[in-house]
């Protein structure tokens, strides 16, 4: 599992472990790391550290202080160091001591040595940034990126809101962020992500004195694999979980096909479909069991999805309030979602403990239940996700360039989705996922764990589905039970 903390978590656990460290030891852990990474970069680049241009973009805080002890390391290494100070009467002044006596310069004209530069350690903030680059910064972090030269961003791309991954202005756009002690929320939910390039985590003993419980959990494959459902000689159809997929119209009966081809791949015994996609579903998979009635009385199922393509009609909103009135986990997506009624989804949980709830909007969909506009919800997603999750009730799997899932119990981490590729924006592939997370739900994965799997599977099956092309949604679905072999593999 990766973990994030929130800034708070950080410095709480800096104060306890600096009570315990000689002055200053905890800086150089930092830069000690920072300057191996980087030298790791430039022998990868150019072959080897000696002779490499190193210009250091310094702020007035200690992140600054990081890239000044990082670039004296570098500049004993013989790499040429130069330091462009952003602000020259506030900068770390052991930092700047530390590289002046290791060989390293302050620059006369930052433009001249950026455009030279083989990499360039982005020091302007860290963890004590507040808003967007202030408009000293912006023409210097500019001139960085457009040279050829990598950029490496000292703990935090500067700019980048640390706790919520929100970009307020402009920001540094990274190849590549050493973090410390922990990843920071920002480094892994959009918009902020896109700006850190590849991770990198640096060891400066903060483990201890972090909480048990991060503000934020990204699954990695032996996570997914402990969780996935695996079928026992004791298992039948029924007993792996019935799903009952309620999808599609005559408008679209395409919706009502993906999610039963998610479903289907999701660890189910039997998909069961609702609807007025019938035709269409036995047409593709005729393992389906079939009804066109009400879902109440369309037989057993341990699980419902219920929204995809379902239109507005009067059957799809008694076909919803039918769903929502059952004691078995519901996932609720796309047209489902405009058509709940919130007061009946609220008293769900309390009805009973297995009436659980899992929506699925994306952005456009979240906006409307929370009642403000789409880009709001794009800039703040982790706020987002957790205001939904709160006022519903419910579990909330919010889609999107960074999918996060949260629980309505705020004391529980949300989770981010580390898979995936901008090619899944793609007519239908949503429909794939709610198939695919009901599936998992009917295995009897609670709602936080069956959406976030479901992500993880979703988003690599799409990546193996693309490797660099487009995919459509169907492509998807049947990369879907590779995407499980390479998890237990
Ligand atoms: N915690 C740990 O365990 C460890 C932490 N370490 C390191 O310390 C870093 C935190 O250092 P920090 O607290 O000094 O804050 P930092 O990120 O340098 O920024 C604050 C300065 O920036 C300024 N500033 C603010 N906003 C700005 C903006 N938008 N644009 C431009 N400037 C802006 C602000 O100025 P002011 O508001 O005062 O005018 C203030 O002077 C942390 O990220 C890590 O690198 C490691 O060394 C070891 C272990
Ligand atoms: N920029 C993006 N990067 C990665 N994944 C994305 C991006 N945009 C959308 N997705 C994913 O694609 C799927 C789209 O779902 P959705 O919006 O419901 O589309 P549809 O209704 O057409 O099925 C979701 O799994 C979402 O997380
Ligand atoms: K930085």
């Amino acid at each position: 599992m990766r973990t994030a903390h929130s800034v708070a978590a950080v410095r709480n656990a800096e104060r306890e472990l600096m009570d315990r460290l000689p002055e200053g030891a905890l800086m150089q852990r930092a830069a000690a790391g920072l300057a191996a990474a980087c030298a790791g970069l430039l022998r990868e680049a150019r072959g080897r550290v000696y002779g490499a241009r190193v210009v250091l973009l310094v702020g007035s805080g200690d992140n600054g202080g990081d890239a000044l002890y990082a670039g004296a390391r570098l500049a004993r290494r013989g790499a040429g160091v130069c330091a462009v100070l952003l602000v020259p009467g506030r900068t770390h002044q052991g930092g700047l001591g530390a590289l002046l006596g290791a060989g390293g310069r302050v620059a006369d004209d930052p433009f001249d040595v950026l455009a030279a530069a083989d990499l360039v350690l982005d020091g302007i903030t860290g963890i004590g940034g507040r808003g967007g680059l202030r408009p000293d910064a912006v023409p210097v972090a500019r001139a960085a990126r457009s040279g050829s030269a990598m950029v490496v961003a000292v703990d935090l791309p500067s700019g980048v809101e640390a706790d919520s991954g929100e970009v307020a202005g402009e920001a540094v756009r990274a190849d590549a962020t050493v973090t410390f002690g922990t990843y920071k929320p920002g480094l892994l939910v959009d918009p902020a992500r896109e700006r850190a390039g590849a991770l990198r985590l640096v060891d400066i003993g903060l483990g201890p004195y972090l909480p048990s419980v991060p503000a934020l959990e990204a699954l990695q494959h032996a996570d997914v694999a402990r969780l996935l459902p695996v079928p026992t000689g004791e298992s039948d159809k029924y007993r792996r979980g019935v799903v009952g997929v309620v999808a599609g119209s005559a408008r679209y009966p395409g919706a009502a096909v993906l999610a039963v081809a998610g479903a289907l791949r999701g660890g189910a015994g039997a998909v069961r479909y609702v609807g007025p996609g019938v035709e269409a579903v036995l047409a593709r998979f005729p393992e389906t069991l079939v009804h066109e009635g009400s879902p109440s009385a369309a037989g057993r199922v341990q699980s419902w999805v219920v929204g995809p393509g379902l239109g507005d009609g009067s059957w799809a909103t008694a076909a919803v309030a039918d769903v929502l009135a059952s004691d078995v986990p519901v996932l609720v997506d796309a047209d489902g979602l405009r058509l709940l009624d919130v007061e009946t989804l609220r008293g769900r949980s309390a009805r009973a403990a297995t009436a659980t709830t899992l929506l699925t909007p994306h952005a456009g969909e979240a906006a409307a239940l929370l009642g403000i506009p789409r880009e709001d919800v794009e800039a703040g997603r982790l706020d987002a996700v957790r205001e939904l999750a709160a006022r519903y009730g419910a579990t909330v799997l919010l889609k999107g360039s960074t999918t996060l899932v949260a629980d309505p119990d705020a004391g529980v981490p949300v989770r981010v989705n580390p898979t995936g590729t901008p090619w899944l924006a793609t007519a239908g592939s949503g429909d794939v996922l709610s198939g695919l997370a009901g599936s998992l739900l009917a295995t009897g994965l609670p709602p936080r764990d069956a959406g976030s799997v479901a992500a993880y599977l979703h988003g690599l099956a799409a990546r193996l589905a693309a490797r660099g092309a487009p995919v459509a949604a169907d492509d998807v679905a049947a990369w879907l039970p590779e995407a499980w072999r390479n998890v237990v593999g």
